[in-house]
């Protein structure tokens, strides 16, 4: 490039507009360090007990509560907060303002959801709330992870299972820089290492993980090892 040309084209770059990253709970760099999340859809406290128990034992930091407006749920996460110090909760299946400003109100940093707005991550910005959007096409991608207001530059792929790893990789050349991404949906442990392969930053495991005892099933603490971090203590 003559170097003319190169000063114009740095010129004209640096007008252009950046957003801020919105990333309160950090985690971009919790992730970093432990990048597996459990996606818990419990149907009463003592299952979601025997779950969080369960994941916890296995090395996971990241878990999540499927959302539900039922009063239980709301004492169950304040509960589990003071009972597991160590482990990061998030609320996932997140859809509607109402349930961003509920769990904000139980101290959670973080939410998944399986669709994308941009109301949804202004009002995440503005409650203090790390919002990772689900996302499925590369305008979706493009979009909720790195140019609309609110973008905290992390997304759900969502749901993974139905695109494969090799759909993100056939990303990393026309999309790039992609963002950080969490691969959700119908993930088992033994798919962990093709995803983190083609270059996600993390993956989100939900019904694959258990048995009808609420144990993990045979198998994944082989798969889920090499992934997965030294157990926390329970308070
Ligand atoms: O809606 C959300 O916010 C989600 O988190 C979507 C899915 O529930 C999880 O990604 C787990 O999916 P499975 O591993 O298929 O059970």
């Amino acid at each position: 490039m003559p170097s003319n040309c190169r000063s114009s084209y740095c010129s004209v770059m640096c007008r252009l507009p950046t957003t801020p990253k919105q990333d309160p709970a950090g985690l971009h760099s919790s992730l970093a360090v432990s990048p597996l999340l459990a996606v818990l859809r419990p149907n009463c406290s003592t299952q979601a007990e025997q779950q969080v128990a369960a994941v916890a034992a296995a090395g996971f930091r990241h878990v999540e509560l499927s959302w539900n407006a039922e009063p239980w749920w709301f004492d169950l996460l304040l509960d589990l907060q003071r009972q597991w110090p160590l482990l990061r909760f998030g609320a996932a299946a997140i859809r509607e303002p109402e349930q961003l400003q509920a769990i904000a109100a139980l101290g959670l940093t973080y939410a998944m959801a399986p669709i994308a707005t941009e109301p949804l991550l202004q009002l995440a910005q503005q409650l203090g709330i790390t919002l990772v959007p689900g996302v499925f096409s590369p305008t979706e991608i493009h979009h909720f992870g790195s140019v609309c207001s609110g973008a905290s530059g992390l997304v759900k792929l969502f749901p993974a299972a139905a695109l494969g790893p090799t759909y993100w990789r056939q990303l990393q050349g026309p999309l790039a820089p992609l963002p950080f991404c969490i691969a959700a949906g119908g993930i088992a442990p033994k798919d962990l290492a093709s995803w983190f392969a083609a270059g996600v930053q993390a993956v989100a495991l939900g019904s694959s993980l258990f048995d009808s005892s609420n144990c993990l099933r045979p198998g994944h603490i082989d798969s889920l090892a090499p992934f997965a971090v030294a157990k926390p203590n329970r308070n």
